[in-house]
């Protein structure tokens, strides 16, 4: 079968969901938004678009509030300041069509649900029109499981996979909610390079045959430099956002950071020399950076 077409939505961008009928009008948008637990900013003045079919790059050490962005777009988290739509509504806990792949931690070993359970709770009736028959919510889930290529282990208990058999598991689980949007947390962490290829291929196809955006949290941009339109990268309480081209380059990050950073590229690949890996520190969205606007 044609993967592709496994996993064509029944709804197509700007059709059914909401108030943001327009083509390609951002299904997320924040302006001015701001995140802080207590006094410590994670970041803050973030303006940015997200269009259909756009893949963006979220970047930054650990602790910078990426994981805290992807809560906030869920719902799960409020903003300090400023505004955020979601597909052209306020952001509410269990959204319609958003796709959701949270950070790897492995399933317990005993876990005895099936690959196939699991899509099928990542469905809702409403999501494949109402009424959805058991026989088409059957076919329905065997086509997400196809178009991850889990197949052959949709009735093995989850935890019993191999983690790079869980991640497709996981990523089926958000296919089935016909996502617009695919937030997608740490998806390549400890995955071999050829179930990182795997993932990223899985994402993109997506973005590609459905026009949905892409949010994809990840310490290494190697894997999705040819994939990322976008980067946003935190830091310190500051950001930056642009082409990878434009973000990913000594000058930049060695503002963000406050300190030299070395940016080289060799052939198809970044390495960044220099970027301390550690929680960002307080409150310095007024440092040389300013708050970073694109
Ligand atoms: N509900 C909360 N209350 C207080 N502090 C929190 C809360 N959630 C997260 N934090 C803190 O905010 C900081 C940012 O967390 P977050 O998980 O968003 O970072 P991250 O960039 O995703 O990090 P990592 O790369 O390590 O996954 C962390 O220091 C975390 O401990």
């Amino acid at each position: 079968m044609d993967r592709t077409e496994a996993i064509a939505p029944l709804s197509r961008p700007g059709s059914a969901a909401g108030g943001d009928a327009e083509p390609g009008r951002p299904v997320i948008r924040l302006r001015d938004a701001a995140l802080a637990y207590g006094d410590r900013v994670l970041w803050r003045g973030l303006d940015l678009d997200v269009r259909p079919g756009e893949f963006l790059a979220v970047l930054g050490p650990n602790g910078s509030g990426k994981t805290s962005l992807l809560r906030v777009i869920l719902g799960r988290q409020q903003l300090t300041a400023g505004s955020l739509t979601v597909l052209g509504r306020a952001p509410r806990r269990g959204g319609r069509h958003i796709g959701y792949v949270p950070q790897q931690n492995s399933l317990p070993a005993q876990a005895t649900l099936r690959a196939r359970d699991l899509v099928r709770l990542g469905m809702d009736g409403h999501r494949w029109g109402v009424p959805a028959s058991p026989r088409s919510i059957r076919h329905r889930v065997d086509e997400v499981l196809d178009s991850v290529g889990a197949t052959p282990f949709a009735d093995v208990p989850v935890g019993r996979l191999s983690g790079g058999e869980q991640q497709r598991v996981r990523i089926a689980q958000a296919l089935a909610a016909d996502p617009r949007i695919m937030l997608c947390d740490e998806p390549l962490l400890s995955l071999d390079p050829q179930y990182q290829r795997t993932v990223t291929d899985l994402v993109d196809r997506r973005r590609r045959s459905a026009g949905t955006a892409v949010v994809f949290v990840t310490h290494e941009i190697n894997p999705v430099l040819g994939l990322v339109d976008r980067v946003l990268y935190l830091a310190r309480g500051g950001f930056r956002v642009g082409t990878a081209d434009e973000v990913m380059t000594s000058s930049t990050l060695s503002r963000l950071y406050g300190t030299r950073i070395d940016v080289v590229r060799a052939r198809d690949r970044i390495v960044v020399v220099g970027a301390p890996d550690g929680p960002s520190e307080h409150g310095h969205a007024d440092g040389p950076n300013g708050g970073g606007r694109p």
